[in-house]
């Protein structure tokens, strides 16, 4: 047994003090025990076997149904090294708070230990952490979303190179919950919460916050991207690589089915959410999805909006805060289908359709298998993983930003992203709807300095002799009466094969003060009942939004000390760009 492992393990027992400890050893033996045994004790329903076979049904505590950004910390030891993006605590500090949390927190509970990898076993690209948790619901989940148990202590073997995760549901007290991330340590401490995004710890917490710090020292990149595949009707598959914030269509893009009228052409999903990227020996980017499985956002999906997920969903999947119908069966708002006449809704209370309250939290989840998924690529394992022929930046933006358009290079592509900006959504508590800065889609993810992060894509770019292309998509964009007025979900393809044109050397575009810009003829909208206005209004850049929009960009960056002088260049010459 290695010894770093069970000295760990060890000192973690001794300060949470559970009544004992359980190796996970990945097995359908142990999924069926652990899972019945949550089902007696109400930490989770069963689910109509028949109609959701494997599935099972969770409810989290009314205050725990988010990320708690405003309780996320990044513990170096020197403040500027978490940056002036992250809440920051001095490591012996938040070791000596949280060890107070944590003292006794498992008493008269059962520690598991869980092994897992992020990435695929064997691969270059691949990680080992282990988890502590004092959660079934964690294992089962950890279960889907990573590759774990007797596999990760195989890839392991003596090394004493992994991430350790410490989590307890302690009392649930959003006073004494704490999500803290050490990543001079390799180390994660989560306690007080039950939510997905705060205690499954190898997403979020080391997939992107350790990851991140780990890739700026190693030279690779941990970014919150979508991958995809497109193929086309002669076969070949071109790659891309998307970061929208969280609840802004990761997911969605991901298993879009293209719209009838482009035959032979299918969309492959490699990963929904995380991806991990290295220079490969032909000096392209190669990514892999270090995931096994979606932690996806139930609302909105439907048979039209994706077919893909609901498909995905209807077997080995664990639903999180969702409607219970008297039949056993799960419902959300937007799955496309009538809701039950009565109901369970995610508190378990009594709820009909026109009680006038959501039956389903709007940040409810889906967990499950990426091998379920009828689009899943089957190069979503290649351990070396897949060629990236562009990134794409997105966000939700009622106005300013067009559907698409192309950046001139990879620094004014760095750029585009460092200036992203995306409405609130309810994927983190705290106000919905609010315009904010969230460069690259990486703000509440980024495990270092965010001036250094820039850098480190600056630096990216001389280190790919073939870089992606950079993008910006915006499918979000509404009229005066608020309306979104792209149809968005399978009809993005459109963008998209713009964007893989521009990559080929083709599609038609104008080049304009913030980059190129498709021209309005250059978008196939064959079999898409779209105005000519409305395409003029999607592909509009209004000097004066932009104008404002560079004013508040300005207002995030001074907060930077460490602001790379590429991205103020790049900021100063669109702004004269714009001033013609
Ligand atoms: N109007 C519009 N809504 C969309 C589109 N794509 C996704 N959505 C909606 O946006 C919400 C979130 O979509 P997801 O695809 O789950 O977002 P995500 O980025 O994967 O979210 P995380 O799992 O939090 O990272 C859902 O309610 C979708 O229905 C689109 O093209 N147009
Ligand atoms: O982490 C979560 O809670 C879910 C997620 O993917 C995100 O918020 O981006
Ligand atoms: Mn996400």
């Amino acid at each position: 047994m290695n010894q770093a492992v069970l000295n760990w393990i060890d000192e973690m027992a001794k300060m949470t003090k559970p009544d004992r400890i359980v190796w996970i050893d990945g097995s359908e033996e142990e999924r069926q025990r652990l899972t019945a045994e949550a089902i007696s004790t109400g930490e989770l329903l069963e689910l109509n076997q028949e109609k959701l076979p494997g599935c099972v049904y969770h409810r989290t505590a009314e205050n725990d149904v988010a990320r708690v950004e405003h309780l996320t910390f990044i513990c170096t030891k020197k403040k500027e090294d978490a940056g002036p993006t992250n809440n920051w605590m001095d490591p012996e500090e938040a070791y000596k708070k949280l060890a107070g949390l944590f003292d006794g927190a498992m008493k008269g509970r059962t520690m598991y230990v869980i092994p897992y990898i992020m990435g695929v076993p064997g691969s270059p690209f691949s990680k080992v952490g282990i988890e502590l948790t004092d959660s079934i619901y964690v294992v089962l989940n950890m279960r889907i979303m990573t590759r774990m148990g007797k596999v990760a202590l195989d890839q392991l073997g003596e090394s004493a190179e992994f991430v350790k995760g410490l989590h307890s549901k302690a009392d649930l007290n959003p006073e004494r919950r704490f999500i803290c991330h050490f990543p001079q340590d390799n180390t994660i401490w989560s306690v007080g919460s039950g939510y997905g995004g705060n205690v499954l710890l190898g997403k979020k917490c080391f997939a992107l916050r350790i990851a991140s710090y780990m890739g700026q020292k190693e030279g690779w990149m941990a970014e919150h991207m979508l991958i995809l595949g497109i193929q086309d009707p002669q076969g070949n598959v071109s790659y891309v690589a998307a970061a929208f914030p969280s609840a802004c269509g990761k997911t969605n893009l991901a298993m879009m089915i293209p719209p009838e009228t482009f035959k032979g052409y299918k969309v492959w999903t490699v990963g929904d959410d995380i991806a991990w990227m290295r220079v490969g020996p032909d000096g392209r980017l190669w990514a892999i999805n270090p995931e096994a499985g979606f932690f996806g956002v139930a609302p909105g999906t439907s048979a039209k909006s994706n077919p893909n997920a609901l498909a995905t969903v209807q077997k080995d999947t664990i639903f999180t805060n969702v409607v219970l119908t008297p039949e056993g069966t799960v419902w959300w708002e937007g799955m496309g289908v009538e809701p039950p006449a009565e109901a369970l809704d995610w508190k378990g209370n009594p709820w009909t359709p026109d009680s006038g309250r959501v039956g389903a939290h709007p940040n409810s989840r889906f967990t499950a298998p990426a091998r379920n998924c009828p689009s899943i690529s089957p190069e979503w394992e290649n351990p070396q993983g897949v060629p990236i022929s562009a990134i794409i930046f997105g966000g939700r933006r009622a106005k300013v930003a067009p559907l698409v358009y192309q950046s001139f290079n990879w620094q004014h592509g760095v750029y585009v992203g460092a200036a992203m900006a995306s409405e609130t959504t309810s994927a983190a508590t705290g106000a919905v709807g609010v315009i904010r800065r969230d460069p690259m889609a990486m703000l509440p993810f980024c495990g270092y300095n965010m001036g250094d992060y820039f850098a480190h894509w600056l630096e990216m770019g001389q280190k790919i002799p073939n870089p992606p292309q950079i993008f910006h998509v915006n499918w979000f964009r509404t009229n005066e009466a608020g309306k979104f007025i792209w149809p968005g979900f399978g009809e993005n393809f459109r963008a998209i094969k713009w964007i893989l044109e521009r990559c080929a050397g083709q599609g038609k575009a104008e080049t304009t003060a913030i980059g190129y810009v498709p021209t309005e003829d250059a978008i196939d909208l064959t079999g898409l009942d779209i105005t000519k206005e409305t395409m003029h209004s999607l592909l509009e850049v209004d000097p004066e939004a932009w104008q404002n929009d560079i004013a508040n960009q300005k207002e995030f960056f001074t907060k930077f000390d460490r602001l790379p002088q590429a991205i103020e260049d790049e900021l100063v010459s669109l702004e004269k760009r714009l001033q013609g």
